[in-house]
């Protein structure tokens, strides 16, 4: 026990800490409102206390957790009134009686009592002042500081302070009476005397028994119209309350039936259009932090952070050991501010530790994500001394493992349960490894596991990651610190005889590294780890989530609600979200991307593919597009049509498809190839595996696709325009300078270099890149500033995937364009998909007619005939170790 208390202390007592982070670890909501009041109630008796005497000098008053105090000795002896409830009920007697003989010196008291009443009032006052900003002070703590204030400063005019009930009207009356005997007898009776004290044993009896009380005892103690005062007074804000979606009676026998569980069923419902201000009370956050949201120009928190971040701000002090809090999972719109919602609150939350720890792991589909996410955990948490890594494995592992735990063959590595970093972001992959891999490293001290696109992560079991997670951060008796082949997968130090020193391990570990004795007074500690999950597109597949082993969970949903209440869509998209779908041809495609490039104007735009290789061709055939048209003259419009006949001839030819390049209505394609039995109400599992692994795209590229739909590939044009070489990005932006009037592209996949990757971003990001044609690996969570129109050039089969596409644009409350090209055999299942998740009525359908994109089809003929010598010398680059090393001709 006496080691427990020590670690406690040691990785979260405020013994090292500034005052101000005293004062709010002091104020955690760690006792129960009762008990908090009963602790108020003792105060309030010293308060009148005062009054009656003024000759002891009154102890610090603290509302706090005095139940710690068999478990934490250094909170106890710093803040604490030790055997406060004895004492007090002693004097208190003594007080009284010498309100009723010594009245020669009661002025004289009084006078002193007011005194300290004053000074114990403005002491409250300034302290409430303090503490205004910080939310770690739950409401009726906050009240009882305020009554208490109120009481002392009525007791300095000679009012009683506010005290419960039953002893106002007791002591009042007996004060009452004491008075009116000495005015009537000059002196008082023994048998009053005896009747005073008898009163007072009963009152005091009934005060201080927190066991007894409950909420209707809260009531009785504290005056309504105090607490409205103090309500008032420190301008506090409630908590927003939100409603539980209300679903029908058929929807939730619907839920049961494919075992949703209720509180999944039922979300708390946030309309997107809530916001507050960032300094709002209800945040709790430091003047540092709003100072650093303000920097980067955050004013006013989203709704999805206005309904997340006070949750996690109260959720559980660092040091408490008894309490779990409950998990979350999110559910909000692309764009509308998720990773804030959970960045801003762990930084909060863990700038007031004292000691390093492992005490927030981000897990994340992508390696992009996982910089961008660390990125913004470094700008919100300057001015703090926290360390944030990640762990994506494009670094060493050995390097990771010296920056998680120090490199056990140069340097002193931490051991037990230290670590070298407070945040980690990660990929699952890279995860496991260390867990299995690199001792020391531990997951028991963790306060906050963060899923980020969560749905998309419970889609991949690669390596079991979520096993080995929820394994490392349960205490389990099973646990040995010997790993099967006889390491120590935690290193302690050991003293002079060779014993471990249970040196930073986690309370709640203690058990499954070392063998204790069993204790009588061994409470159970309660996991401190608060699992939160976050997506666009949160699955409610049961089995899913039975897996996250959640506890007590809540479910925020941001939603715009029906008119009946009910949602509309099963997704919701970004309010400023405009969408369109284009039905085309197949071998149209390009066109159409060259049409919206050309007379729609878009730019700043993500074309999205369905693989790297289709991103590849489509990007090399506008790179050529571009070139041909800024060096071509222009063409007589009879030259055109002929071209535009010849294009349409080819097109038949190559994709076979019936009823030539008109646009079709939706219900003329008969080749719908597609599943259309596949989902329920529910996400189906079909769309739950939508996805790949896209850091593990296989790369390959083909001549197939687009260069098939050349009318002549033995027309090759010269190529000698500089195309031939493997295309660096830098060189491409040279090459087809905005004067020029090119349309500058860009390929971006997982094919690419990290620095590669990045410098592409940040070309983007400046505006230097009009098209970037991607594959999926940027479809999720990545935030590119700048996109204001994404084309879906191959549509997604499933609806998540579509919902994060287009979502990468109108984010943080912008505008943006999506345009999907539909290939006419894909429109009817792209229309089912669409309709069942309510969200039909919001694409409209642009026709585009051959008279529409004429003028570029001699530009385009050409590039299509010159493709297939580009893709193949850009191959041959690639063999030669180019950033396309791992490329493979596939003829
Ligand atoms: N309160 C805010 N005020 C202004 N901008 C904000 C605010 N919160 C977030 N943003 C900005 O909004 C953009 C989108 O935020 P974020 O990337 O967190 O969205 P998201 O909900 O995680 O989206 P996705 O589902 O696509 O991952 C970011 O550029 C972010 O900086």
């Amino acid at each position: 026990m006496f080691n427990i208390r020590r670690y406690d202390v040691e990785a979260d007592s405020p013994k090292d800490t500034s005052p101000q982070q005293q004062q709010q670890q002091q104020h955690t909501p760690s006792l129960s409102a009762s008990e908090r009041l009963a602790k108020l109630n003792a105060r309030l008796s010293k308060n009148k206390k005062a009054v009656s005497s003024s000759t002891e000098a009154q102890a610090p008053v603290h509302v706090g957790n005095n139940n710690n105090s068999n478990r934490n000795s250094t909170n106890d002896n710093q803040h604490s009134i030790p055997d406060g409830d004895t004492k007090r009920k002693s004097h208190s007697k003594d007080g009284t009686k010498e309100i009723s003989y010594k009245r020669s010196r009661e002025f004289e008291e009084a006078r002193e009592a007011r005194e300290e009443a004053r000074k114990h009032g403005k002491k409250w006052e300034k302290r409430a002042k303090e503490l205004k900003d910080s939310d770690l002070i739950p409401n009726d703590v906050r009240m009882a500081m305020k009554a208490e204030a109120e009481a002392a400063a009525a007791a300095a005019k000679g009012i009683h302070p506010i005290t419960p009930a039953s002893t106002i009207t007791t002591t009042t009356a007996k004060e009452q009476e004491s008075k009116e005997t000495d005015k009537s007898d000059g002196q008082n009776t023994g048998a009053d005397e005896d009747m005073e004290d008898k009163e007072h044993k009963e009152n005091m009896t009934t005060e201080h028994d927190p066991a007894q009380e409950d909420d209707q005892g809260i009531k009785q103690f504290v005056d309504d119209a105090a607490v409205d005062a103090a309500l008032a007074d420190l301008a506090l804000v409630p908590l927003p309350t939100f409603e539980a979606k209300e679903i029908s009676a058929k929807e939730r026998e619907q839920a049961k039936s494919m075992g949703i569980p209720d509180w999944l069923a039922h979300p708390t419902q946030i309309e997107p259009e809530i916001n507050t201000p960032i300094d709002a009370s209800m945040f709790g956050f430091s003047s540092r932090l709003i100072k650093q949201c303000r920097k980067a120009g955050i004013e006013e928190c989203f709704a999805v952070q206005t309904a997340v971040i006070p949750v996690l701000m109260r959720a559980r002090h660092l040091g408490d050991i008894r309490k779990a809090p409950g998990d979350l999972c999110v559910s909000a719109p692309t764009g509308s501010g998720k990773t804030l919602a959970y960045v801003l609150p762990i930084i909060e939350i863990l700038s007031q530790r004292v000691v390093t720890r492992l005490r927030a792991l981000v897990v994340l589909p992508t390696r992009d994500l996982c910089v961008q996410v660390k990125e913004t955990f470094e700008t919100f948490s300057k001015g703090t001394d926290l360390k944030i890594a990640t762990s994506t494995g494009q670094n060493s592992f050995a390097h990771e493992q010296n920056i998680l735990v120090g490199d056990a063959h140069t340097q002193q590595p931490v051991l037990g349960g230290h670590s070298r970093v407070d945040v980690l972001i990660t990929t699952p992959g890279r995860l496991i490894d260390h867990i299995k891999s690199t001792p020391n490293f531990t997951l028991q001290h963790l306060r906050f596991l963060v899923i980020d696109e969560a749905d998309r992560l419970l889609n991949q079991s690669f390596q079991d990651w979520l096993y080995h997670i929820l394994n490392a951060i349960h205490p389990s008796p099973e646990r040995k610190l010997l790993g099967a082949d006889g390491s120590e997968t935690i290193q302690v130090k050991r003293d002079g005889l060779g014993f471990p020193i249970h040196d930073a391990i986690a309370p709640g570990f203690l058990s499954s590294f070392f063998q204790l004795p069993e204790s009588d007074v061994e409470d159970p500690k309660a996991l401190s780890v608060q699992k939160l999950l976050f997506s666009a597109t949160l699955t409610r597949n049961p089995a899913k989530i039975a897996s996250l082993q959640l506890s007590d969970p809540q479910y925020v949903a941001v939603q715009e609600g029906g008119e009946d209440g009910e949602e509309k869509q099963k997704y919701t998209t970004p309010a400023g979200l405009t969408e369109h779908m284009i039905v085309c041809d197949t071998s149209e495609k390009p066109l159409m991307v060259l049409h919206l490039l050309h007379h729609l104007q878009v730019r700043s735009a993500l074309c999205f593919t369905k693989s790297v290789e289709s991103a590849h061709r489509l990007y090399k055939l506008i790179q050529l597009y571009e070139k041909i048209r800024t060096t071509m003259p222009a063409q007589s419009s009879t030259s055109l049509d002929s071209e535009m006949k010849n294009v349409k001839s080819d097109k038949k030819k190559s994709s076979g498809a019936a009823g030539g390049g008109e646009d079709t209505d939706d219900s003329s394609s008969d080749d719908d190839s597609t599943d259309s039995n596949s989902g329920d109400e529910s996400d189906s599992s079909n769309e739950d595996e939508d996805e790949s692994d896209v850091e593990m795209d296989n790369v390959e590229v083909s001549t197939k696709g687009v260069s098939d739909a050349s009318p002549s590939s033995s027309s090759s044009i010269a190529v000698s325009n500089g195309f031939t070489d493997d295309m660096q990005i830098d060189s491409v932006v040279q090459q087809t300078r905005p004067e020029s009037g090119a349309i500058v592209v860009a390929e971006y996949s997982s094919d690419l270099s990290k620095t590669k990757r990045q410098s592409i971003l940040r070309a983007f990001n400046n505006g230097e890149i009009h098209l970037l044609i991607c594959s999926d690996l940027i479809s999720r969570g990545m935030d590119l500033a700048p996109v204001a129109n994404v084309i879906n050039y191959d549509v997604p089969v499933y609806m998540k995937k579509y919902i994060h596409r287009v979502g990468r644009t109108a984010r943080a409350g912008k505008t943006g364009t999506a345009y999907s090209l539909v290939e006419m055999q894909e429109a009817r299942h792209f229309k089912e998909m669409i309709a069942k998740a309510g969200h039909w009525e919001k694409v409209s359908r642009i026709k585009v007619r051959d008279q529409d994109v004429k003028d570029l089809v001699p530009g385009y003929t050409k590039s299509l005939a010159g493709l297939k010598d580009v893709l193949v010398s850009s191959a041959r680059a690639g063999k030669k170790g180019s950033s396309h090393g791992a490329r493979r001709m596939h003829k």
